[in-house]
């Protein structure tokens, strides 16, 4: 079988390792001396872990829950230890992202549609197969847990659930990625299923690619949107200690780092080192050190929401003797911008308003603004990775509303800029419509107002190693596979 589709496979286990390692069977086991049975799993017994991930995986499909917020509250009240928490976070996470590849799988092994499958009996099929398929939990546990599971579940069913995951059990994971590659219908559809995303965005992803000449990185990228990623931190500049002093600095961003026991860092320095992917941090740090800072420039956050860029900028601000406003539309966001910024000894007014009816004047920045970011609301095609459901929820139908709102953002943006001012671009979306779409639009619109600036000089100029970029310099995309970011656009343009 081809090397991508074996790869695949390996980067399911990598994400699992660290959970499955422990094993479900010796985690029963430590459940069971709890309950007094002498270590013998009952036949009825499903694990804590696995009920949290179960339960948060139903709150995903009737209640459009997000995951990774959801999640740690529900490991919190089930009161999970270290390894059952990791357990329950592979579990979720890992179903969640591969549920294509495990519909596809469950279909062939059942004979039947997945959508004929009740929901949470589908549920339970695929938390099964990711057991079986992509962790190292014995197949006896992922088998009989998932029976007892359904037992409670869908009492039914748990005669159909055994029979299906026993035919799972039969066959390799590389096995079963051939034969739901063999069913599909175009090779789009093959790298969809066995990559498990839907098939407009596996196209969506490879026209970014096909851009940079770089087609053949889309397996690579696929496989980096399966696997967790790390999780990294900001070291608030002038607030905090230097990275170096911290852990593992970032390869690139000069605020970055990775460290053993990140939360506990975090919970150490009172919100001045924050968990933030390395690819946010250019995005910022773009705009803050495109030049040298003049004491007094007015600088905005529009579209500021929950805040972890609007922080790093308010520390740029303060060293550079620039002022900070932030604005977002939705309050419940803008009272976590507020909350971002509150370690920062930097007044950060929060405005709650529509980012397309920016006014200078209103903002106290009568004249416009010398900087501003627009990180605009995006599909976040770019953050898969993160969010686990995300992929399934989008549309292309949310790609021509976002970049008709990205388009009068820019606008209202740009039109907020002081002569001479310089405008930050910013999704967290390679997706071309979004990136090259939106700001080429707004570009044509702005005519000879606007200067597009050599973002790639300025990025490579903020960076700590040089970045693997294509293009003309004249944008920047960052990508998970490549940089071990986020897939960040952008883009510096500066008015005449
Ligand atoms: C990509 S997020 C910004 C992330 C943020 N920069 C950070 O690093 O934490 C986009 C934000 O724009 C907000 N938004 C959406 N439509 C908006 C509008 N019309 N005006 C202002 N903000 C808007 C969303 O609520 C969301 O919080």
């Amino acid at each position: 079988m081809s090397d991508e589709r074996r790869g695949s496979g390996r980067s399911g286990d990598r994400g699992s390792g660290g959970a499955g390692r422990g094993g479900a069977g010796r985690r029963s086991g430590g459940g069971d001396r709890r309950r007094g049975t002498g270590g013998r799993p009952r036949p009825d017994r499903v694990s804590p872990a696995r009920l949290v991930a179960f339960d948060v995986l139903a709150a995903v499909r009737e209640s459009d829950a997000y995951a990774n917020l959801l999640l740690p509250s529900r490991i919190e009240r089930a009161r999970l230890g270290a390894a059952d928490a990791a357990l329950a976070t592979e579990l979720t996470y890992g179903t969640l992202r591969l549920r294509g590849r495990y519909d596809a799988i469950v279909e062939l092994a059942a004979g039947r549609p997945a959508g004929a499958v009740d929901p949470p009996v589908l549920d339970v099929l695929r938390l099964g197969a990711h057991q079986l398929l992509a962790t190292r939990v014995p197949t006896h546990a992922a088998v009989n847990e998932s029976v007892a599971l359904a037992r409670r579940v869908a009492p039914s069913a748990a005669g159909f659930v055994n029979a299906v995951l026993r035919a799972i059990s039969r066959r390799e994971a590389d096995d079963w990625l051939d034969a739901i590659a063999e069913r599909a219908g175009s090779p789009d559809e093959a790298l969809a299923v066995v990559h498990s995303h839907p098939v407009w965005v596996v196209r969506a992803l490879r026209g970014a690619l096909e851009r940079e000449g770089r087609a053949d990185e889309l397996v690579a990228l696929l496989e980096a949107d399966n696997a967790s990623p790390r999780v990294n931190l900001a070291a608030l500049p002038g607030l905090a200690p230097a990275p170096d002093d911290l852990g593992e600095p970032d390869l690139f961003s000069p605020t970055g780092l990775t460290a053993q026991d990140p939360l506990g860092i975090v919970a150490d320095h009172d919100g001045r080192v924050r968990v933030q992917d390395e690819g946010s941090q250019l995005a910022a740090l773009a705009l803050s050190r495109v030049a040298p800072v003049r004491p007094g420039e007015r600088w905005l956050d529009a579209c500021s929401g929950p805040g972890g860029k609007t922080a790093l900028l308010a520390a740029e601000a303060l060293a550079g003797g620039a002022t900070l406003v932030a604005n977002e539309v939705v309050p419940a966001r803008a009272e976590l911008v507020r909350r971002a910024v509150a370690p920062v000894p930097l007044e950060v007014p929060v405005h709650v308003g529509d980012g397309r009816e920016l006014d200078p004047a209103v903002l106290g920045a009568e004249g416009g603004f010398d900087r501003i970011l627009l990180d605009a609301p995006c599909t976040g095609l770019g953050a898969l990775r993160r969010r686990p459901e995300a992929r399934w929820r989008k549309s292309p139908t949310d790609v021509a509303e976002l970049t008709e709102l990205q388009g009068e953002l820019a606008d209202a943006a740009f039109a907020a800029l002081a002569p001479g001012g310089i405008l930050a671009y910013v999704t967290c979306s390679p997706h071309t419509a979004e990136t090259f779409g939106s700001l080429g639009g707004a570009l044509a619109r702005w005519g000879d107002a606007a200067e597009p600036l050599d973002t790639a000089a300025v990025v490579g100029g903020v960076a700590r190693h040089p970045l693997d970029l294509a293009g003309d310099g004249r944008t920047v995309q960052l990508w998970p596979h490549r940089h071990g970011t986020d897939a960040m656009f952008i883009a510096l343009v500066r008015k005449r």
